[in-house]
């Protein structure tokens, strides 16, 4: 193999990766399936929502005309005529100082205009007075309000979350176009490598890196399958990610990618004739990272290093896999924080370091998780967020601003929410 790798920044690496990604075909599937997909198609309201003008309290409607004189000293009287339930309506057309008793979400029949709340009344034998006067649409939900029929509510290549449910439940869309989800084979290959539930043995180490990559794709929400090598050399890989390619989206190998001599990927995709991306980017963890791709389908060589191939996942595969389902905003969320903890060593590339971000009297404090070296596994579970510190740079200390790819949104710190 070729051992000249030239390493580019990361920026131009992400670009290259998130180019000319083909979105999936589109598939239909049950509103209570479409939780974490992306809708393929813009929802435009069919209706007004509200759908009706409806009362917003408990109380009575009445005609604001007729509470004009109340005050502290003239308390108007009311009679009530009918009740009205959330779910009903009436027709019945008020006279002077009559009323309805009315519950939130009724209905406002034609002839009230404004809702009196129970606790602006004193109930009478009949009905109630009042000590003020009511303007029209008081604790009332127009229809239409929130939005009309014909707005552009939702566009293609947004995530369903459980408000996009409930919204496209109020339209009464049971069934949601969405985008396909990439199916993904995993590969980790290494002759030192055990199962889980193996017995260690000599110089082997048990697969740590297929797991974890399935449960990032899981976190992603992409589907995957895991595959094995019988013997690890050039041609049982060759054949087997031959076999991957035909049965999945896109292949994830972890390990084999660097310049030792039994880092086979290199070849494999020179035989294959995938098109190799970059493979070398100026990063710590994972510069030998490397994504090739054979027609429209990604080849991502993972790093063996666990955090190197960590980072890798969430930098360059996350992104695509959102591109492949659609999204239109693929990247992780960046934040600035402030570091807690020094980081010394000089950086001539761009660094990322496991970080636990925590809400500290007012700002997102980053402290780098435990032992965070390339080939460190237990920084990544300490980990909510990866910090990038730049290249070119001495070292950083404590105090330091810094930017954080949130990798783990859904794992904040209590205070996150205590303090807001
Ligand atoms: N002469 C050079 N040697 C190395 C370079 C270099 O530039 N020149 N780069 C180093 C860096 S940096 C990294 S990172 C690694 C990357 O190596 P590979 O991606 O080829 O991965 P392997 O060699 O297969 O394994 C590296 C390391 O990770 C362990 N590993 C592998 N797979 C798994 C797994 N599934 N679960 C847990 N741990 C795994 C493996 O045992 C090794 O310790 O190359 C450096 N070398
Ligand atoms: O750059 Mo290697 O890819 O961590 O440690
Ligand atoms: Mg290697």
């Amino acid at each position: 193999m070729s051992l000249g790798r030239t390493p580019i920044h990361i920026h131009e690496a992400v670009d290259r990766v998130t180019k000319n990604v083909s979105v999936l075909d589109k598939e239909t599937v049950a509103l209570s399936d479409s939780h974490g997909r992306f809708i393929a198609s813009d929802l435009v309201a069919t209706m007004d929502v509200p759908i009706f003008t409806k009362s917003a309290m408990d109380g009575f409607a009445i005609r604001s005309e007729d509470s004009k004189e109340a005050s502290g000293e003239n308390r108007v009287a009311f009679t009530v005529v009918e009740e009205v339930p959330a779910g009903r309506s009436s027709d019945y057309k008020l006279k002077p100082f009559e009323a309805f008793r009315i519950m939130t979400g009724a209905e406002i029949p034609e002839s009230a205009d404004t809702v009196v709340m129970f606790e602006q009344t004193k109930e009478t034998d009949n009905g109630f007075t009042i000590r003020r006067e009511f303007k029209p649409d008081e604790n009332i939900a127009l229809q239409g309000e929130e939005c009309k029929e014909g707005d552009v509510i939702l566009t293609a290549g947004s995530l369903v979350n459980p408000g996009t449910v409930a919204t496209l439940a109020t339209f009464g869309i049971s069934k949601v176009d969405v985008f396909k989800r990439p199916v993904v084979g995993i590969l980790s290959t290494g002759s030192e490598l055990l199962e889980v539930e193996d017995e260690l043995e000599r110089g082997k180490i048990r697969n740590s890196n297929t797991p974890m990559v399935a449960a990032q794709l899981e976190r992603a929400g992409v589907e995957y399958k895991k595959y094995k090598l019988e013997k690890d050399e050039f041609e049982s890989l060759y054949k087997k990610i031959i076999e991957i390619l035909e049965e999945s989206d896109a292949v994830i190998t972890t390990g084999g990618v660097s310049v030792g001599d039994y880092d086979l990927l290199p070849d494999v995709y020179k035989k294959l004739g995938a098109e190799v991306l970059f493979n070398k980017v100026a990063m710590r963890p994972g510069s030998v990272t490397t994504v090739a791709k054979f027609g429209d389908k990604y080849l991502f060589g993972l790093s063996g290093n666990p955090s190197a191939c960590y980072s890798g996942f969430e930098l360059f595969v996350r992104p695509v896999m959102n591109l492949m389902t659609g999204s239109k905003r693929p990247f992780a969320p960046v934040i600035n924080a402030t570091l807690a903890g020094d980081f010394t060593k000089p950086n001539p590339f761009t660094r990322f370091l496991r970080a636990e971000l925590n809400f500290v009297d007012g700002e997102i404090e980053a402290k780098p998780a435990g032992f965070n070296k390339s080939n460190a596994v237990t920084s990544i579970a300490e980990s909510n967020g990866v910090v990038i510190l730049p290249g070119g740079t001495r070292g950083f200390k404590t105090g330091d601003k810094v930017k954080v790819m949130m990798t783990d949104v859904t794992s904040g710190a209590r205070e996150f929410v205590a303090e807001s």
